[in-house]
C-alpha cells in the first residue's frame, strides 16, 4: 500500500486503494500560449473504468499527458494514489499508453525488450526474477504471443502499440491511463484485448481510458467523461446511445449539441451519442 503520510492539499485522500485513486482539482494546462484544459475536477474511484471521450482537440491527449507530468500544470492540482504530482506518486503503480507512438526508430530493440523495459524504473534498476514469464504472458495478454523476439520494427503501428500497452500492464499496475488504445487494432484483437482489460478490472485494476469509440470496451465503462475546447462538459455514467444512435449502422463520432450546450457539467443520463 502506497505511502499516504505526505500532507494532501486535497484534503485526507484515505486509502488510495479503497477509495480515490486519482483526484484532478481546477486543472489548467498551457501549451503553445494557449490555454488547451480549463478548470478540469475529476475524481476517481478504486475499481471504476472511466471512458475519456470527445472530439479531436477537445484536450484529452493533453489531460492524460497533464497527469504523468509529460507536460506542465498551469494551475490546480491533482494527486495520484493519494499523492500530489511529483516524485511521491508511485509511479511503478501506474502504467501508461500514449496516444498511438512509432516504435520504429532509434535503437532496434524487441518486443521482449520494450516490454521489459516496463518492469525497470528510477528504484528498479534490475529485472525481476521471473521477468521472462511475465513479459510472455502480457504479450499474450494483448494478443500477441510469441512476438517476444521479434524486433519492433517488423511489427505493425497496431501491433508496435499493443506492445506499449502490454509494457504498461506487465508492471502490474493498479491504475492504468490508456490514451486512444484501440486505434488502428483490429476487431479480433481489440476483443482480446477487453477481455484483458476485463481480467484487470475484476482484479481490482483502475482504468481511465480515452476513446473516440467505445468498442468491444463499451460494457466494462462505468462512467465517462466528456470534454469539449478543453472542459468537462460531461461527467455521469455511461452515455446511453441517443435515439437513432442505437442502430448498428450508426457510426457518427460527435457529441449531441443539445446534450453538451446545456452547462458545464451534467450528472444524469444524457441522450449522448455512444461513439463520440
Ligand atoms: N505541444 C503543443 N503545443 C501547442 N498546442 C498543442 C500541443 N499539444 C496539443 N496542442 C493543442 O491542444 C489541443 C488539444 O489537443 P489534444 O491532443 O489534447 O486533443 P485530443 O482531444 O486528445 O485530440 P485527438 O482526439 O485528436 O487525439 C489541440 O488544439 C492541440 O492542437
Amino acid at each position: 500500500m502506497a505511502d499516504t503520510s505526505a500532507a494532501s492539499p486535497l484534503g485526507d485522500a484515505g486509502d488510495p486503494v479503497a477509495g480515490d485513486v486519482l483526484r484532478v482539482r481546477d486543472l489548467a494546462v498551457d501549451l503553445g500560449g494557449a490555454r488547451i484544459l480549463h478548470d478540469v475536477s475529476l475524481d476517481v474511484r478504486s475499481g471504476e473504468v472511466v471512458a475519456v471521450l470527445g472530439t479531436n482537440g477537445s484536450g484529452k491527449s493533453t489531460l492524460m499527458r497533464a497527469l504523468v507530468r509529460a507536460v506542465p500544470v498551469a494551475a490546480g492540482q491533482a494527486e495520484i494514489l493519494g499523492h500530489p504530482l511529483g516524485g511521491r506518486v508511485p509511479w511503478h503503480r501506474i502504467g501508461y499508453v500514449p496516444q498511438r507512438v512509432s516504435l520504429a526508430g532509434g535503437v532496434p530493440a524487441t518486443a521482449r525488450e520494450i516490454v521489459a523495459s516496463g518492469l525497470l524504473g528510477p528504484r528498479r534498476l534490475r529485472r525481476p526474477r521471473d521477468w521472462r514469464d511475465r513479459v510472455d504472458q502480457a504479450l499474450a495478454d494483448v494478443g500477441l504471443p510469441g512476438v517476444g523476439d521479434h524486433a519492433v520494427t517488423e511489427l505493425s503501428g497496431g501491433q508496435q502499440q499493443r506492445v506499449l500497452i502490454a509494457r504498461a500492464l506487465v508492471r502490474r499496475p493498479d491504475l492504468v491511463l490508456l490514451d486512444e488504445p484501440l486505434a488502428g487494432v483490429d476487431l479480433p484483437s481489440q476483443v482480446a484485448f477487453a477481455d484483458t482489460l476485463r481480467a484487470l478490472v475484476a482484479s481490482g485494476v483502475t482504468l481511465v481510458v480515452v476513446l473516440h469509440e467505445l468498442g468491444p470496451l463499451a460494457d466494462m465503462i462505468t462512467r465517462t467523461v466528456v470534454l469539449r475546447h478543453g472542459r468537462v462538459v460531461h461527467d455521469g455514467p455511461p452515455l446511453a446511445p441517443a435515439h437513432g444512435h442505437d442502430d448498428p449502422a450508426h457510426e457518427h463520432l460527435h457529441a449531441h449539441e443539445d446534450a453538451v450546450e446545456r452547462g458545464p457539467v451534467s450528472l444524469g443520463p444524457e441522450p449522448f451519442c455512444a461513439e463520440i
